[in-house]
């Protein structure tokens, strides 16, 4: 038989029960004894969701329930605790400190890193070991969670992330020297252990994440590698599954194969060409193949038909004992259920599955192998009904846009002259000072404005009321903007609730869940709106305020708009044509915005793209091919337009220097970028490789209240005339201002306008 099994379901709750649970917590107006009684419920209900749903006992998981963040639950597990949580009380208000910070009486301890998980949008804490680091068990939540599971008659697969991957993600804390995964031999016996606790409390099963085998490794981790898992897999009476997603093994697969385990997980979704060779791999060595065949981590119903040829496959080779069905990866990145998407389109809703939804699909596989398709003859029908129906239908498919895309042509991926040319163009029109201000685009999102969207959408505002109000707020905002001296003024987004969703609704392609929430970091959740179809612009999206901006004042103001690959990374995407495919459908719906706004009079249009580093892939080789179509859908989205108007990007989150050359090929007139963080690495980049058009470094990091003094903005300011030349330099913050409050917000506006200022008098 084979068997249905699963890797992590989403820990949240239906309803986003946990998140109102820590939140209450944290307030203050849940104790406790409540949050642990509560977190216990919420698990057993999904244990018995999954149970119920017929995925096999022994390979439900446990241990991925988590308060925070299931990396941070290691640190818990193994005694890594960074010195200045120490003296907290244990556990939860340490645990909590070291993932969001706390301040309290005589107690100031900042959070510790935070980083994507791989290329997903989930962050992860960043593990933090010193040299001389030792573990211990500290934390007993694997085995207490395997053991409250069985009370509810139910064997779960414990979770945990393997050995390698723990310290591979981790890094040397602050003033030490040294390489985490030295630290492999002493961490090993603490595994052992907890294997063998966890096999004394009934666990047959233990599943070890090994994700790190999707990345490049060094050659040292074969031997790595082979020697941890020798040990753990001597612990007696456990089964190992080692389980490898979100990407091909590759070359890794030699380190696979050395492995001593039960058995082995791949991700089919995301390597279907591996096929072959994991099962005759797991042939050779006589594993256990756990095959991934549908996706963890998108929205849309899988191709049973596809899946079951994939796993007979396996079959035929292995015999049926010897292959489990699963997801791709955990479902951590999928919402919830689809049950409550009762608004959504019927038809769109019918090519969609949850969380809840792919057990069922999971299972319908493995009954279709172990009895015969003809025992899941409805499931079947019906899935190869919904299939048919997408892959057919007008609302995914539109001849138009298929038409359009067709007649692009190479010259619309470039300016009509270099930089050189456009910009005394543009001066002459913009007539802009030495170091000119100018802001990111939003400006605070305050309680009133976000009351004002509620009272529109639930019909208490008419649309003439909500206008009016919008029109006030962004009335007060250029006002404020004349006022402190900003040379490019923005009109403040304040009609936009979020900068992927405002374009989202106004495109066609897109549709919105009401519940569709996954986790994002700690009790953070985001609703990715989801591409179903090709995408195109029924109509002017933004043209409306940013004209309406533009009257107000006589200085310039910047049209703001949301780039492709950004719009890309934050959605659910369609698996039925490439990423790329989809980027330039959206950069072409940019396009005509951006061709709008110029008629209509904007003399510069910003275009976000803050997620375009996050798209890299995960295998250094793949780098080139995704850096090439993602800077021409942005080359797409912007050059149409004359030489006189100032296209403007913006990057935030994360680290450029990997991307340099390709920040470089946007050709943007101006870009701002974060960096305030981060030391001058970046700017050193710019001087190195010669960035030769507009760049605005952010003078003062927006994500806390502090308000920067002129002294300190004018150091860095200075700091960063060592490495680009002062006819380029933008003066601005580091992105947008929405999470601030205007207090905060307008003296640091006026510390830095006058800071601009001085170095122009200076000049
Ligand atoms: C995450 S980047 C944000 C850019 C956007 N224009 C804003 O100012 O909010
Ligand atoms: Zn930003």
């Amino acid at each position: 038989m084979v068997h249905a099994t699963n890797l992590g379901f989403p820990r949240m709750g239906g309803n986003r029960e946990l998140k109102k649970m820590v939140e209450n917590y944290w307030a203050g107006k849940l104790d406790e004894k409540s949050l642990l009684s509560g977190a216990k419920t919420l698990r057993a209900e999904h244990w018995s969701i999954q149970k119920a749903a017929g995925i096999q006992d022994g390979h439900i998981p446990s241990n991925d329930f988590s308060f925070y963040d299931q990396v941070l639950d290691h640190l818990h597990i193994f005694n890594v605790i960074p010195k200045k949580y120490q003296g907290l009380q244990f556990p939860l208000e340490a645990y909590f400190a070291m993932g969001r910070g706390l301040q309290k009486e005589g107690v100031d301890v900042p959070a510790m890193e935070m980083k994507k998980w791989f290329d997903t949008n989930y962050h992860f804490i960043v593990p933090e070991f010193t040299a001389e680091q030792e573990f211990s068990l500290r934390s007993r939540k694997p085995i207490d969670e395997f053991v409250e599971a069985k009370a509810h008659g139910i064997t779960t697969r414990p979770v945990l992330i393997g050995p390698v991957s723990f310290l591979r993600l981790g890094k040397a804390a602050k003033g030490h020297n040294f390489d985490p995964i030295s630290l492999l031999d002493k961490l090993v016996p603490v595994y052992e252990t907890l294997l063998k606790e966890l096999v004394a409390a009934g666990a047959e099963w233990v599943q070890l994440d090994e994700p790190v085998l999707t990345f490049d490794l060094p050659k040292e981790f074969k031997d790595l590698y082979a020697k941890a898992y020798a040990r753990l897999s001597a612990v007696s009476g456990v089964k190992i599954l080692v389980a490898n997603y979100f990407g091909r093994l590759g070359d890794n697969i030699d380190i696979v194969a050395n492995l001593p385990v039960s058995a082995i997980h791949v991700d089919l979704v995301r390597a279907p060409e591996e096929l072959d060779a994991v099962v005759k791999l797991a042939k050779d060595k006589s594993l256990v193949l756990s095959l991934g065949v549908i996706n963890g981590r998108n929205i849309w119903k899988a191709d049973l038909d596809a899946a079951i040829a994939t796993v007979k496959r396996a079959v035929a080779v292995l015999g049926a004992d010897r292959v489990l069905v699963a997801p791709s990866c955990s479902m951590l990145h999928t919402p919830h259920s689809l049950e409550p998407e009762v608004k959504m389109d019927k038809q769109i809703r019918d090519w969609l599955s949850f969380a809840v939804q792919k057990l069922d699909e999971l299972v319908v596989i493995a009954k279709a192998v172990n009895n015969g398709e003809d025992s899941v003859k409805a499931a079947l029908e019906a899935n190869r009904a919904s299939m048919k129906a997408r892959r057919t239908s007008p609302l995914v498919h539109d001849a138009k846009v298929q038409a359009e895309m067709k007649a692009v042509t190479e010259d619309m991926f470039k300016r009509k002259s270099p930089f050189t040319t456009r910009s005394p163009a543009q001066q002459a029109k913009l007539n802009l000072p030495a170091f000119p201000t100018t802001t990111v685009g939003s400006f605070p999102q305050t309680k009133e404005v976000r009351v004002a969207r509620q009272n529109l959408k639930k019909g208490n505002w008419t649309q003439a009321e909500y206008e009016t109000f919008i029109k006030a707020e962004t009335d007060k905002c250029i006002r404020f903007q004349e006022k402190v001296g900003l040379d490019m003024l923005v009109h403040g987004e304040f009609e936009r609730n979020d900068m992927v969703e405002y374009f989202g609704e106004n495109l066609k392609g897109y549709v919105f869940s009401q519940n569709g929430w996954v986790q994002s970091y700690g009790s953070r959740c985001v609703k990715p709106p989801i591409i179903y179809g090709d995408v195109s612009r029924p109509e002017p999206m933004t043209v409306y305020w940013s004209t309406y901006a533009q009257k107000q004042t006589t200085k310039p103001m910047k049209g703001m708009l949301t780039g492709p690959v950004t719009m890309l990374q934050w959605s659910f995407v369609r698996d039925d044509q490439p990423r790329s495919d989809t980027a330039f459908q959206l950069a072409l719906a940019i396009r005509k915005e951006v061709q709008d706004l110029e008629k209509a009079g904007i003399p510069a249009i910003q275009i976000d793209e803050p997620a375009i580093r996050e798209g890299l892939p995960l295998r250094r080789s793949d780098w080139e091919a995704y850096l090439k179509w993602a800077a021409r859908a942005f080359l797409l989205s912007s050059t149409g337009v004359e030489d006189t108007t100032q296209i403007h990007t913006h990057m935030c989150y994360s680290d450029f220097n990997d991307i340099f050359s390709t920040i470089q090929a946007l050709d943007a007139d101006a870009i701002t970028i974060e960096n305030s963080k981060s030391d001058l690495k970046l700017l050193h980049a710019f001087e190195k490789y010669g960035y030769a058009n507009g760049i605005g470094p952010g003078l003062y990091d927006i994500h806390s209240p502090r308000v920067p003094s002129q002294q300190e903005m004018g150091d860095r300011l200075k700091e960063m005339l060592v490495y680009l030349k002062k006819e380029l330099v933008w003066v601005n913050p580091d992105c947008g201002l929405k999470t601030r409050g205007w207090p905060e917000t307008e003296k640091a506006l006026d510390n830095m306008c006058r800071v601009a200022e001085s170095f122009r008098n200076a000049a």
